[in-house]
């Protein structure tokens, strides 16, 4: 799938904490029912077999909203699921690897929490950039705070799309107002909701206005 900056407005990545007996592909489901724009299959307790069955479920899903399948973490998942692209982190493969691998129509997003590092990103060949914990946030328990200010410089610094992530909510989201953000990446707001589809909704109606204005 072609890479578009708009796929980013609500980017939600799966928690099977959050999700808990809900089931994944129906919380997926009503998460893009709701407006989600991207998903990130962000499953670190599996094996990976189990991985590749649920981006495979998840793929059917998404095809039918046409979002973007994201894999954490795992290139490997990509190249034998055929999901749209990977979500790499500073401990993770490195981003000119998995260019290399993946070749260049596939979606491949880098985390950053500085400039510089937002910057070795671009050039490595990342499609756009995950800065956080733009907020607190105690679904990753070793995100550290970045905070509103240090996002819009890292966004003013590069010529790639960033999203913010960490402890995004609709009540926090117009504070990203003029950060220059393309969107925001969610996992509890949307996931940990009781209604997924109507938190989902919402968050993407704030974003919407924060990215695009109105
Ligand atoms: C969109 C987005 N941004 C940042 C991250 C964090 O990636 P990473 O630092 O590799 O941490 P883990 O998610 O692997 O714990 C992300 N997943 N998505
Ligand atoms: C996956 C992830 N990465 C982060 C980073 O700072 O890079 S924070 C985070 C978890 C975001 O979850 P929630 O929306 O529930 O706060
Ligand atoms: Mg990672």
């Amino acid at each position: 799938m072609k890479f578009d900056k708009n796929m980013l407005a609500l980017y939600a990545i799966t928690d099977r904490k959050c999700i808990g007996d809900r089931g994944l592909e129906y919380s997926v489901e009503q998460a893009l029912s709701g407006g989600a724009t991207m998903i990130q299959l962000r499953d670190k307790e599996v094996d990976f077999d189990t991985l590749c069955k649920e981006a495979d479920s998840l793929l059917k899903i998404c095809q039918k909203y046409s979002a973007p399948l994201i894999i954490n973490d795992n290139a490997d998942v990509v190249i034998k699921t055929g999901a749209d692209g990977v979500h790499l982190g500073q401990n993770d493969m490195e981003l000119a690897k998995a260019r290399e691998i993946l070749g260049k129509d596939k979606i491949i997003g880098g985390s950053a929490r500085t400039i510089e590092l937002a910057k070795k990103a671009e050039q490595s060949g990342a499609d756009y950039i995950g800065s956080g914990a733009v907020f607190g946030t105690l679904t990753k328990a070793d995100a550290k705070y970045l905070g509103t200010e240090n996002l819009k410089k890292i966004c003013g610094a590069v010529g790639i799309p960033v999203v913010a992530i960490g402890g995004v909510s609709a009540d926090n989201i117009p504070q990203l107002e003029n950060c220059g953000i393309s969107g925001v990446a969610v996992v509890s707001a949307i996931f940990g909701a009781d209604n997924i589809c109507s938190a989902a909704q919402k968050l993407r109606k704030l974003a919407d206005s924060v990215i695009y204005g109105g």
